[in-house]
């Protein structure tokens, strides 16, 4: 499987970050680009897409199911759709790297084809559950071999015609949501997903883009319920895929940590379901500000001005969490630095992402001389005030991209370098960012 070589790699203060920086297109977005335009009919072109490992993955994938993918000499990549019902069996299995994303949407394609496939990945995506999406896709009546614990190796024996299903999703996750909307694609009849906690509503939005028939309704209680009109014909689309405002939180949190420093990070997503970092940062004294306010791609998209902020700790609702989900390790990074406790809850999920966050989170930020203490669903963190860490401690990345960076931009405002035991995940998500804290070193 895809495990590569260890690159370990020290992080120090560069001194105060100024300038423009730009971050690659949103992963979310990226990867639904990809499949959705590989299920319409004709040719769509896509400008912007994130080429980090975890989108390529969804891109070999679709070419392995017959789709036509190709990246122009100028940047903008081209997709020759195969038509929703159209995909193809793979001749081998679909090597999904180290991305949940990949794996849990094209498992919802597949169970609706009369193709089998094989879903492969890195030591990291093969711990993560998957049978949260193979129990509703079994209810439409795809099979499943998975390893034991449900996680991958494991492979899809789909069904063609499926049956639409009405599905509660017992947990926050758009993975989950998304995977059966995707089968609903080409299963007659209406698939319904009701979501009681809303979270980030990219497949929708795109999908109707695409010309599905897709209604969402909204009850009193903020209970929203999807349907999708199944055995849909796609139409090919030109995307712009807008900033990730996930990558973005990191020159951000950096900006807002580091003494002297002001950034405006260009072309942010700000779709609301994605946002919620910057509302807690805001609710915690973080001086940002937004300009050139439009829409790219049907979603809202800013450019932010970060500046060295004095922060105050705040309690951050759970609510919140689906919001700012893959945003909690840099905003622990900004919690530990700033007056006073800042106490976090209902973030169990984040057990189960590339690594499990709060442990790590926990660890490494102990390591380096900040007060935290791990509870079972969150982390209470006492910060420094503003003052410099201690730093001087080699933190464990555990193929999590996310608490990579993390601890790079902890290093900011760290006394000592703080080492990354492995900083190739970065790739997956954001391969320009260790050349974006380059360039913030070289402009001091
Ligand atoms: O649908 C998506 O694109 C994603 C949903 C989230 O996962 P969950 O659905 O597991 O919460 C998020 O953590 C992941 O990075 C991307
Ligand atoms: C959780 C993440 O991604 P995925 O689930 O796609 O691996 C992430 O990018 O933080």
């Amino acid at each position: 499987m895809t495990d590569s070589i260890a690159r370990p790699k020290s992080f120090s203060y560069t001194g105060p970050l100024r300038g423009d920086v730009r971050v690659p297109g949103d992963k979310s977005i990226s990867h639904r680009a990809l499949m959705f335009s590989a299920l319409a009919v004709g040719k769509s072109t896509i400008t912007g897409l994130l080429e980090g490992e975890d989108v390529l993955s969804t891109a070999a994938a679709m070419r392995a199911m017959g789709a036509d993918i190709a990246r122009g000499a100028d940047g903008v990549w081209t997709v020759h759709g195969v038509g929703v019902g159209g995909l193809m069996q793979p001749d081998t299995a679909l090597d999904m790297g180290n991305s949940g994303t990949s794996t849990r949407l094209l498992m919802g394609l597949v169970a609706s084809h009369a193709i089998q496939a094989t879903f492969i990945g890195d030591a990291s995506l093969s711990k993560r559950p998957m049978g949260r999406v193979s129990d509703p896709l079994s209810q439409i009546g795809a099979e499943f071999i998975s390893s034991p614990g449900g996680t991958l190796p494991l492979t899809v024996r789909g069904i063609c015609p499926a049956v639409p299903i009405s599905y509660r999703l017992p947990v926050a996750s758009a993975q989950v949501k998304s995977a059966v909307l995707l089968a609903g694609l080409n299963t007659p009849g209406i698939t319904e997903v009701i979501e009681p906690i809303p979270t980030r509503d990219h497949s929708e939005r795109m999908l109707r883009g695409f010309g599905a028939d897709l209604t969402v309704e909204v009850d009193a209680d903020g209970v929203r319920t999807i349907r999708l009109v199944g055995e849909a014909e796609l139409n090919p689309q030109n995307i712009d895929v807008p900033g990730d405002p996930s990558s973005a939180a990191f020159p951000i949190v950096a900006a807002l940590i580091t003494q002297g420093s002001e950034i405006t990070v260009r072309n942010v997503g700000l779709n609301p379901t994605r946002s919620g970092i910057y509302k807690m940062l805001e609710a915690m004294g973080a001086d940002l500000t937004y300009s050139n306010e439009r829409e790219v791609g049907g979603e809202p998209v800013a450019d932010i001005t970060a500046r060295h902020s004095a922060l105050t700790g705040i309690e951050v609702p759970p609510e919140a969490a689906p919001s700012m989900i893959d945003e909690f390790p840099v905003f622990f990074v900004a919690a530990s630095m700033a007056q006073g406790r800042t106490v976090t809850s209902g973030l169990d999920e984040l057990r189960v992402k590339e690594s499990d966050r709060l442990a790590l989170m926990a660890t490494g930020l102990t390591a380096n001389g900040a007060t935290v203490t791990e509870r079972e669903d969150g982390l209470v963190i006492d910060g420094s005030g503003g003052a410099a860490l201690a730093g001087g401690a080699t933190i464990a990345s555990a193929l999590d991209h996310r608490i990579a960076m993390s601890f790079a931009i902890a290093a900011q405002n760290c006394r000592d370098a703080v080492t990354v035991d492995d900083v190739s995940p970065i790739a997956t998500s954001f391969p320009t960012f260790e050349g974006m804290l380059e360039a913030f070193s070289a402009g001091r």
